[in-house]
């Protein structure tokens, strides 16, 4: 390691004095102008992963959902997952070094990590359409030479697809192109095989209507349609040539607010989905005849494919285990459909895809999704070695059903929630089974819920257990949730600190609007006087 040549370089990307971040649930996250030392701190970290684990490590420029003028960074693994845990710390150390012990910093994490610094080092890079991130991005990539590491910029990319270079490049293109060319035909033709059987019926080509967030999704979805276009159209608004990035839109905005996006055309009863910020989260919806707006999130997403390959999985008969990953966000309703009606089993873990992603690879086939429209599904390599020998060895409907299978494998990107592959998991379903929007959203109901934040003074101060479904500390607080809960019924509430906004989460459901909104209020209130509650109380109504 060069570090006087580190240090030189650095001083162009230097730390303002003071700021302390943190590498939360989606790695560093705040205001844009804040993080160009941030950016260059990654490159070198990176770095140092590429050479630790021997293979190509990704990073992607983007702030996903938040506001146009944050920004954010993450790094990703090389089987195209998320950044290990701790990897994580050593991020959070190395982002808030003083300038003069950033050298000290690096060589603690070479030493700590067993970094062997004669390996090579390959970083992949991508960025979102946020105008910070073209500078950013070559903060990283200085960051990067300064170690002598080689680089890829991709340039503009979902963050999906950066995660699927990345593993494409570590499985020696087993996993399929390292190009975006690559990602479009692998989808497409996969998206097309599945579908052939249903299309060919004489369907009419199925239209979907896409609000892409004003971000990177509507670039992409723009370059791919006419890949798969014989199958299905898509009609792109927000598609960023006048809206502001996640402004009034998105996936967020749509889940979060229970309400339509600005910049979307609705007719009556049909299909419309929202991408976020960086396309990979996805939410479906759609108005009824008399107006009413129905949200379909990532809960019912999960279940509609769920049943999908649970029917599948039973034309194979081969006990290939099938389970699903949530979290305490996950409806209610959606949980108990799952388990109950579905009988297949449900595991809670703490938010963030990692976590699910985590417990979804200890099944056959690990179905997982955040409510908010994140998640994807994972096949084990037995699973998929299964699936491939029937597809070629069995007879008939079996062997319909395991090729069908092998085509949805492909058609997942099984490193993380892609909005544009599970789009097209979705609309393949549909179309296969004849089901309508009306009809998936008809499953089961959900129960009326609500999220609500509260600002604290410091909301580390806020620790949970059992899936931050329990409040450790400060004492008192899960006491009070518990007697509030028990007015209603039906009723749940849990809070937790977000990890990639400085507040505290409220989450609350009960069996009607106005009682989960009363929930939601007094569980809130709760935080604000237990929790070191600072600014405005929280108020009655929404
Ligand atoms: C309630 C909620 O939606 N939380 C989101 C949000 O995390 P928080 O830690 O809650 O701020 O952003 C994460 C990253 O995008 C996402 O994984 C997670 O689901
Ligand atoms: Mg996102």
């Amino acid at each position: 390691m060069d570090l006087d040549a580190v240090t030189k370089q650095s001083v162009l990307h230097a730390k303002p004095d003071g700021l302390i971040l943190q590498y939360g649930t989606a790695g560093f996250r705040t205001k844009a102008e804040h993080l160009d030392h941030v950016m260059f701190r990654m490159g070198l970290l990176a770095v140092l992963r590429s050479k630790q684990t021997k293979s190509a490590i990704g990073v992607m420029v983007t702030a996903s959902h938040n506001p146009e003028e944050d920004n954010g960074v993450k790094l990703v693994d090389p089987l195209g997952e998320m950044l290990a845990a701790s990897w994580e710390e050593h991020a959070t150390c190395l982002a808030n070094a003083e300038e003069e012990h950033l050298p000290r910093v690096l060589v603690d994490i070479s030493e700590k990590a067993a970094v062997d610094l004669h390996q090579d080092a390959f970083v992949v890079i991508g960025r979102d359409t946020r105008p910070s991130s073209e500078k950013l991005s070559q903060s990283v990539i200085d960051g990067v030479t300064v170690l002598g590491g080689q680089f890829h910029d991709y340039g503009l990319l979902t963050t999906p697809q950066l995660h699927y270079m990345v593993f494409c490049r570590n499985s020696k293109g087993q996993y399929g192109k390292a190009t975006v060319e690559g990602y479009y035909q692998k989808l497409s033709s996969a998206f097309v095989e599945l579908t052939k059987q249903a299309f060919c019926s004489g369907d009419d080509r199925r239209t979907l209507r896409v609000d892409c967030a004003n971000g990177i999704g509507a670039l992409k979805l723009a370059e791919m349609r006419h890949y798969f276009s014989q199958g299905l159209s898509v009609q792109l608004f927000n598609d960023g040539t006048k809206g502001k990035l996640n402004h009034l839109c998105g996936a967020d905005f749509v889940k979060s607010h229970q309400k339509p996006p600005q910049g979307i055309e609705m007719r009556a009863n049909e299909r419309c989905c929202s991408f976020d910020g960086d396309a990979d989260r996805i939410v479906y919806y759609y108005h009824d005849a008399d107006g009413q707006f129905h949200l379909i999130d990532g809960d019912k997403i999960a279940t509609l494919i769920s049943s999908f390959l649970k029917e599948l999985l039973l034309e194979i008969g081969d006990g290939l285990s099938l389970g699903v990953v949530q979290t305490a966000y996950a409806n209610g309703s959606s949980t108990r459909y799952l388990e109950e009606v579905m009988k297949v089993p449900v595991y809670c873990t703490k938010t963030g895809v990692k976590h699910l992603h985590h417990k979804a690879q200890e099944f056959d086939i690990g179905v997982y999704f955040e409510a908010n429209g994140h998640g994807t599904v994972l096949f084990s390599k037995a699973a998929e070695t299964k699936i491939k020998q029937l597809a070629k060895e069995s007879e008939d409907e079996k062997r319909k059903a395991a090729k069908m299978l092998e085509s949805i494998i492909d058609l997942f990107n099984q490193t993380i929630g892609d909005a544009i592959s599970d789009m097209l998991v979705i609309e393949a379903i549909l179309a296969l089974k004849g089901l309508t929007v009306q009809q998936w959203d008809a499953l089961y109901t959900d129960l009326p819920n609500r999220q609500l934040k509260v600002k604290v003074a410091d909301r580390q101060g806020i620790s949970t257990t059992d899936a931050e479904r329990q409040v450790v500390r400060p004492p008192g607080l899960q006491e009070a949730i518990n007697a509030l809960v028990k007015k209603y019924r039906l009723s749940r509430a849990f809070v937790r600190p977000s990890g990639t906004e400085d507040i505290v989460r409220v989450y609350a459901e009960a069996d009607s609007q106005e009682n989960t909104d009363s929930l939601a209020y007094e569980v809130s209130l709760a935080v604000f006087q237990l929790a070191g509650g600072i600014g405005e109380r929280p108020q009655r109504g929404f």
